[in-house]
Order: structure tokens, then sequence, then C-alpha cells
């Protein structure tokens, strides 16, 4: 094909491709047979060969990347990753929603989201492309796992808009896929992952993003770090505005307007959570409105907006090892 035209279907292969993937991985609702979507990736990556300079980083061929890494570099998060106090039991969260109101007053209402039991992520955009993403490490200084991240499908290389921002979310892995790579390795008679938790750390800290991509991670994104700056003024129009953009969130959210509602959301989940194709560890309880956030701040650790309601583990028995989490 000569270059203008290879220009033209070159453009027309990614959009299609990257419909194509967000329909499945974030929708969940493939439009076109996998067949189909295998044909236009052979067709652009050929496409690509053909013409190396037009091979873009946000080119939907260039999600598993090439060699190795030997290390991951180390990355400073521009704002803190904060991790959660727990509550076990209702008065645990009356305390919380007293100690809200006594600072903020009694119009406050909460978002209610189901704790993925995964591993928290940083991902940065530029100008809408995808540039960096890091593990939460300590909170301060986390691992730049950019090319492994770039394998979950749902991670969009390009948004819907041209912003500049950097979102949070949890990767983790499905208990379909955790199933299926634990029998892999019983048949190799490999040791086996203790939780899809562990799983996920494990092959996110994988050098080779080609068995980062085997593993067939997910991410659900649930905040941005620099919300305010970004006009936005409570954490459910964050969520609707990180949809709006192509993310995968969650969509088992709900807004409260007092504890009694949490209470419902939460034991609504608990009973739920055998039907979930992925392992939440609890529910996290968020103050919506961000100047209320504000005016609650946060500890060195963790914010005094937010609290993860833990549910009681559930009892799983088997011979398995235990990655050492970072
Ligand atoms: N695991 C989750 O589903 C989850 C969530 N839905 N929302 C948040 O909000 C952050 C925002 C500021 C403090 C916690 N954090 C979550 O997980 C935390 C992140 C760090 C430790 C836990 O994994």
């Amino acid at each position: 094909m000569e270059r203008q035209a290879a220009i033209k279907r070159i453009e027309e292969l990614r959009e299609l491709l990257n419909q194509y993937n967000y329909e499945y991985y974030v929708l969940d609702r493939p439009s076109v047979p996998d067949s189909e979507y295998d044909r236009l990736m052979q067709e652009l990556i050929a496409l690509e060969e053909q013409y190396p300079d037009l091979k873009t980083k946000d080119s939907p061929s260039q999600r598993v990347g090439g060699q190795a890494l030997d290390a991951f570099q180390k990355v400073e998060h521009r704002t803190p990753m904060l991790s959660l106090a727990n509550a076990f039991n209702e008065g645990d969260l009356r305390d919380f929603d007293r100690r809200v109101r006594q600072e903020v007053g009694d119009d406050v209402a909460y978002v209610c989201e189901l704790k993925i039991d995964g591993l928290a992520v940083s991902v940065r955009y530029e100008d809408g492309y995808f540039v960096q993403g890091a593990t939460r490490g300590d909170g301060v200084t986390g691992e730049d796992i950019t090319e492994n991240l770039k394998t979950i499908r749902s991670l969009p290389l390009r948004l819907n808009e041209p912003v500049t921002l950097e979102a949070r979310g949890e990767a983790y892995m499905p208990k379909a896929s955790f199933e299926r790579l634990n029998e892999q390795r019983r048949q190799r008679g490999e040791e086996l992952f203790a939780n899809p938790r562990n799983a996920a750390a494990g092959s996110l800290r994988q050098l080779d993003p080609k068995i980062a991509a085997s593993r067939h991670l997910d991410l659900f994104v649930y905040g941005l770090a620099n919300a305010e700056e970004l006009g936005i003024a409570s954490h459910s129009a964050a969520l609707d505005y990180l949809q709006q953009l192509g993310f995968k969130t969650n969509p088992e959210r709900r807004r409260c307007a007092n504890m009694d509602e949490v209470m419902q959301f939460v034991n609504e989940w608990q009973e739920k959570r055998p039907q979930l194709p992925y392992e939440i560890d609890g529910i996290v309880i968020k103050v919506d409105s961000f100047a209320q956030q504000e005016q609650l701040g946060a500890t060195a650790k963790s914010p005094r907006w937010a609290i993860a309601y833990k549910f009681p583990a559930e009892e799983v028995v088997t011979k398995l090892i235990d990655i050492e989490l970072n």
C-alpha cells in the first residue's frame, strides 16, 4: 500500500481497534467477534512494519511492550497515595460519622464503593496520552510499572479528551484469571498464588511485560489526584468524569445521605460478594464533597474523610505460597 493510503488506513484501524477494545474490556459488551478484532490488529501491525515511522506510542499494537526491563525505576508521587483507616463493625462506622459531622456539620453525603482487593496504582496522562504508571509503594515513592500497566486492556492509552491528569485506581486479577493461572501452575508443579491480590502483585512486578500481559489483569479507577485543579466539586462528579474520559470505574457505587443507607449498602454487598467476578475485602466510604474533604484533611497515613469497612476474612484453607507484598 502506498504511504498516503497507509497513513489514512492506519488512522482508521486505530480508531476501530480502540473502540472495539473499549467495548470489550470497559463496557464488557463487544460489538464484533474476536476474529474481527484480531484480523484488524494483524493489518495494523503489518502496516506499522511497512512504515515504522508511522508507529505511535498510543497505537493499540503497542500494548505489549518490547524487551524485559532489568529493574524498575522509582517514581515520586506528586501527591501522596494515602491508605485507609479500618472499621470492623457498625459502631466504628457510627464513630466515623460522628467525627465527620462534628467537623463539617450535618449536611454531609457519602459515596460507598466496593473495596477491590488488588494493588493501588497511579496513572498519569499528558494531553490525553498515557505517559506513566506506578505502584503505590510506601505512599510517597512507588515503582514505574508503565509497561506492565499498558498490558491492561481496560486502561485507555489515549483519553476521550486531551487532558493532563493523574488518576488512582486498583489493579486486580479477576477470579477466573486467578483460577486459570493456578491451574496452569499446578499442572507445571509450580507453587501456587495464595489469592488474587498476591497474584496481581506478583504479575505487576514482572520485569517482562509479556508475562504481565499473560496474567489478564484488570483495573478499576477510583479517583483523581488533581481533581480540584480540574474544577470538580465532589467525588461522585470525579467518578462520572473519569468514566466519560474512557476509564473503567466500578459500577457498584452508591451515594448515601446517612449512615443508615451506608449500612444497607454494606450488608447488601456482604451477601452478594461471592457473586462478583473479582475479590473485594470490604466497602470504602468517602465524604462526597471535596470542600468537606479539604476541611477534614488527612493524617500522614490516611484521610479523615474516608474509611474502609472490612468484611470478616473468608476461611480459605489451601497450601499456597504467599508472595511477599512490598
Ligand atoms: N481498593 C479500593 O477499591 C479503593 C477505593 N475504592 N478507593 C480508595 O480511595 C483512596 C483515596 C484516598 C485514600 C483511599 N482506595 C482504595 O484502595 C486503597 C488504596 C490504598 C490502599 C487500598 O488499596
